[in-house]
């Protein structure tokens, strides 16, 4: 395999298949080893002084990774087009964490999406309060109006679309262009999407932050987070991720590489049999609404229209009418979700969720409980079938 050709014209499927498997790393095998380190040994005095002067240039601690974390990280920068470079951390909350202790100083402000994720909520109102960093919370229906909440102290944007319970699909490039004319840095957590579906770094974010965990391992068994930023950040990005000492073990770099590498075809399929059952949601009487950015009935469906390459296997519904006791009896008895947190790997899971508290600049109103779903790979149909009984349980 020719590691010289310009692989910037290859399309996301053949980077996903074929990203980071450098021959220096891979010594001709398929798949990169599993380099486990602490200590590196070097030649002699001089060969550790040199070391010492380029350690982000080829092996010089464990801290700093090996060839296995090396080819995640080129993997999934060249994920992002238009990115310098990806640190990786070992969860996607400490990629949140990282990223905002990176660009954040005291006395800065932060524009963050009122639908985040809870703990990125969580981060913001008990660290980064206590650092002088105030956070504001914005709509994510905001668009260009963000401008109106721009002050000569905003320092960052932070976006995350869709939103993490509701689903409301964010305009990312008025965003950017608010925050460009303005010196002021975009963060978007792009775990729903992922860089296939949503390319953020080419569409003028700076930072694109993953929960590794979700899609990209794609069989819940390692927990990860990674950070890929353009030029103008990647520095920084890396200097504050080596300053926290963040990193991740070479086997679970390995298992993320392997994670990716079916990332495009496990993508599809989650988009085919979610949008199929969120249709099926649609016709039901016991749904008020069907939170699916790919639907036309959901907040920013036109942006994602405009903006999005796909969907993935992750939404919500709202019951019309009814009680928790309900949402349980439906829930408990499924044969075919787990009930758990996280998602994004092969199963299916369902998971009741209360928006309302997580909300701070918006107000959250519905006509009852809500679901999350994760659709994971097995058959729609018996999915459905599962989903059927369980909604006549829902009394
Ligand atoms: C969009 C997004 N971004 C970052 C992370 C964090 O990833 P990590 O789990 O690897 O740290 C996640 C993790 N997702 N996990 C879940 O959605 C499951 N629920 C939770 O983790 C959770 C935990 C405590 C409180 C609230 C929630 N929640 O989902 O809202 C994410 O969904």
């Amino acid at each position: 395999m020719n590691d010289e050709q310009d692989r910037t014209a290859l399309r996301p499927a053949t980077r996903v298949a074929t990203a980071g498997r450098r021959k220096e790393w891979t010594q001709g095998i398929v798949n990169p080893p599993v380099w486990r380190a602490s200590t590196i040994l070097f030649d002699d005095v001089a060969h550790l002084r040199a070391s010492t002067r380029r350690p982000n240039d080829g092996l010089y601690y464990g801290r700093r990774g090996t060839p296995t974390q090396w080819s995640l990280a080129d993997a999934l920068t060249e994920m992002e087009p238009g990115a310098e470079g990806t640190m990786l951390y070992p969860s996607g909350v400490a990629a949140i964490a990282g990223v905002l202790l990176a660009v954040l100083e005291p006395g800065d402000e932060l524009l963050m999406v009122d639908s985040a994720y809870e703990p990125s909520r969580a981060f913001c109102d008990n660290v980064l309060k206590k650092i002088g960093v105030t956070t504001i919370y914005y709509d994510p229906a905001i668009g260009a109006g963000i401008a109106d909440l721009c002050t000569d102290r905003t320092k960052a944007i932070f976006l995350e679309s869709p939103g993490s319970l509701t689903f409301e699909v964010q305009d990312v490039p008025a965003i950017v262009a608010v925050a460009k004319a303005r010196g002021i840095a975009t963060i978007i957590d792009n775990t729903w999407a992922t860089p296939l579906l949503l390319p953020a770094i080419g569409m003028g974010v700076d930072i694109s932050i993953l929960a590794c965990t979700k899609y990209i391992v794609g069989h819940s068994d390692v927990m990860m987070g990674s950070a890929t930023a353009n030029a103008a950040w990647f520095d920084r990005i890396r200097r504050t991720a080596h300053s926290l000492g963040q990193c991740v073990s070479a086997d679970d770099a390995y298992l993320a590489s392997r994670g990716l590498r079916t990332l495009s075809v496990r993508l599809r399929q989650h988009e085919e049999s979610a949008l199929k059952i969120a249709r099926w949601f649609e016709g039901r009487p016991e749904v008020a609404r069907v939170l699916h950015p790919a639907l036309p009935s959901c907040p920013g469906h036109d942006l994602w229209r405009r903006d999005f390459r796909g969907a993935s296997g992750l939404f919500s519904i709202v019951m019309q009418g009814g009680d928790d006791k309900a949402r349980s009896a439906l829930i408990d008895g499924l044969a075919l979700f787990g009930i758990g947190y996280s998602w994004g790997g092969y199963e299916s899971l369902a998971l009741p969720v209360d928006p309302s508290p997580v909300r701070s600049a918006t107000k959250w109103q519905a006509e009852g409980p809500a679901i999350r779903f994760h659709i994971g790979l097995e058959d729609p149909d018996d999915l459905i079938a599962d989903l059927e009984a369980g909604l006549a349980r829902y009394a």
